[in-house]
């Protein structure tokens, strides 16, 4: 049966470190049980800070960091190297700082990639790429974590309210006129977030508390995809005081 939690933070700081610590925990109870792990990261302000946090963690001890797999949930469709890529930061902030195995980084194609300037391809690229690390019949990996920043207007990943990629069956998209820049972007899909074990739906700040707030009043996915998320086993709200100033009271435990 999955469950699913709410964890409010007195602030951005505290939010980042406890992402990190409960990360790496996680990442180490994957590899005790089963020798290795996979993660799917996500882009945005709150990864910088809890990849920093992450680098300065004791607890990153606690896990070997060449036997996991890092996907990320969407990529902004620029060229390899950009810096506005999630890859790119994820790699200055995170990876380069970790002694993990390159082939066991999976970076989203670039706009310079082998599938040329041209979303779609990248992005059945990118869902052969998932195919090839997946189990029996499956067509993606069942990920331990998948982290997921939540947009102002409640898109996760790249999946924007009311867009076509919503309605999308196949495991990755390619995604055209997003409404935040860059306009073309790729993305996991709701079929492939949601076979994750645990999905992490992470959020920072005053400008989320409404988006917070609309996903959990449980409205449809197309209306606000951060509500269409959750993991096979947990869904998990790890949120700051402000992202969680417009929720009901009964979910905002902590008072200081
Ligand atoms: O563009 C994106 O934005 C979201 C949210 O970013 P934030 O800076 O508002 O936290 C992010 O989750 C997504 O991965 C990224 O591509």
């Amino acid at each position: 049966m999955t469950t699913a939690s709410v964890v409010v933070h007195p602030n951005p700081d505290v939010l980042a470190e406890s992402v990190a610590a409960r990360l790496a925990t996680r990442i180490a109870d994957a590899q005790a049980a089963r020798g290795q792990a996979s993660v799917v990261l996500t882009g945005g302000r709150i990864a910088a800070k809890f990849h920093a946090a992450l680098c300065q963690s004791p607890v990153r001890h606690a896990v070997d960091w060449s036997r996991v797999d890092f996907w990320w949930g969407d990529e902004r469709f620029l060229p390899t190297g950009d810096p506005d890529r999630n890859e790119t930061q994820a790699r200055e902030s995170l990876l380069d700082h970790l002694p993990v195995d390159p082939d066991r980084v999976h970076p989203m194609p670039g706009s310079d990639g082998p599938a040329g300037d041209d979303p779609e391809a990248a992005a059945a690229d990118y869902a052969r790429r998932l195919a090839d690390h997946a189990s029996g019949d499956d067509i993606v990996p069942r990920f331990d974590v998948v982290m997921l920043g939540v947009g102002e207007d409640a898109h996760v990943a790249s999946l924007f309210p009311r867009q076509p990629a919503t309605y999308e069956e196949r495991p990755v998209v390619g995604v055209r006129g997003a409404p935040k820049p860059p306009p073309h972007r790729i993305s996991l899909t709701f079929p492939t977030i949601n076979l994750a074990d645990e999905v992490w739906l992470i959020a920072a700040g005053s400008g989320k508390a409404d988006a917070v707030a609309l996903a959990m009043s449980k409205p449809g996915p197309v209306q606000a995809p951060a509500a269409g998320v959750h993991g096979v086993s947990h869904t998990r709200w790890l949120l700051d005081r402000a992202a969680a100033a417009a929720l009901p009271a009964r979910f905002r435990s902590l008072r200081r």
